[in-house]
């Protein structure tokens, strides 16, 4: 498969993604009570999470020609002697995937390939988030796995795989779109074989303006986004689901503003939960900022500190969604 994109990197990253993409969607309909760790700061992790960046990570170093990769994920909490059911577990599916017999400390290497030393905002570097959307992905529900490209602080490339979301032109399939900074973005349905097939941009011809938001009310403040979008005229109900398949959305007119309403002072987004969603939905014409209306700033390490929140949209006023957020937004404090 070669893509109209034309780009090694690009190809490179949408081989890895497929191949997670795979993984996570095995774990997810063999393992049905998924066995789940929870990181210091409470959130979940599974088999599959570990699997998905061993794979990319491994992908990315065998064939592309950048392989530091900053990822969500580190294999720290895999190593202790309480884990060894989860390590064997994440071990047996990376094999499965690759088709070879893998050893638990290779896989434990390949999923630490993820916390490159960086310098930031210089150089380039992937960022990959193995499963955005953790807990959808334990709901069965939408889930996303999200790599993007950053050179000299900016991103440049993202391809996001969506193994759950079925645009209207493509039933039975999930969706995974590819984008090229200056290039523009593509759209393929991803068949459970992992194939895939090149669809119009736009999935729908309804243009009813909608907001997208988050499944999780601890992720995003949604009585402040409603009061947001009834102050900018949408009265259809809020289109909620997981990960970074709301950029997708977006990209594809499913929604045309995603909004992410801080919860918690403090809180600073990370770069892998917005890099590829982002270049996606500005590359599918659309703009990306922090709820104050400044540009997303990817140049300052593993999260986004100079930015609070994310409002996005495509074919709709941004201006007027920043504005609607200062007049009726209350913030959480620092
Ligand atoms: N308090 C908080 N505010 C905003 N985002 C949060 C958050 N706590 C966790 N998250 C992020 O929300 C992401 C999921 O996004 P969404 O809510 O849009 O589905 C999580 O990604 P992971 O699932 O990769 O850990 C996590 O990084
Ligand atoms: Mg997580
Ligand atoms: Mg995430
Ligand atoms: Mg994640």
């Amino acid at each position: 498969m070669t893509t109209p994109l034309h780009d090694q990197a690009i190809q490179h990253a949408i081989e890895a993604v497929i191949l997670a993409a795979d993984a996570c969607r095995r774990v997810q309909q063999r393992r049905i009570t998924p066995q789940t760790l929870e990181k210091r700061d409470k959130s979940p992790v599974t088999v599959a999470d570990f699997a998905a960046q061993a794979l990319v990570c491994h992908h990315l170093a065998e064939n592309a020609s950048v392989t530091a990769v900053v990822g969500e994920e580190s294999a720290d909490a895999l190593r202790s002697e309480d884990e060894a059911a989860t390590r064997a577990a994440v071990t047996e599916e990376v094999s499965e995937s690759l088709g070879i017999e893998c050893s638990e400390e290779n896989v434990l290497g390949w999923i630490d390939r993820g916390s490159a030393a960086i310098e930031p905002g210089k150089g380039t570097y992937w960022t990959l988030d193995p499963i955005d959307g953790t807990k959808g992905f334990l709901r069965r529900e939408q889930y996303a796995v999200a790599l993007g490209l950053i050179e000299d602080g900016r991103v440049v490339l993202g391809v996001l795989a969506c193994p759950n979301l079925e645009m209207p032109d493509a039933p039975g399939t999930g969706t995974l779109l590819a984008a090229r900074r200056g290039q523009g973005v593509i759209r393929y349905s991803l068949a459970e074989d992992g194939s895939l097939d090149a669809h119009d941009l736009r999935a729908t011809d309804d243009t009813t303006p909608r907001f997208c938001e988050s499944v999780e009310s601890a992720h995003s403040d949604q009585d402040q986004a409603a009061a947001i979008a009834q102050r900018i005229g949408i009265t259809a109900p809020p289109y909620r689901i997981d990960s970074q398949a709301k950029y997708a959305s977006l990209a594809a007119g499913l929604a045309s503003v995603y909004l992410r309403m801080p919860t918690r002072p403090g809180y600073r987004e990370k770069i892998w939960d917005h890099a590829a969603g982002s270049i996606v939905v500005e590359e599918a014409g659309g703009t990306v900022t922090d709820i104050l209306g400044k540009p997303l700033d990817f140049s300052l390490g593993r999260e986004l500190t100079a930015n609070r929140g994310i409002a996005a949209s495509v074919d709709f006023d941004h201006a007027s969604i920043i504005n609607a957020v200062t007049s009726v937004a209350t913030l959480p404090s620092e």
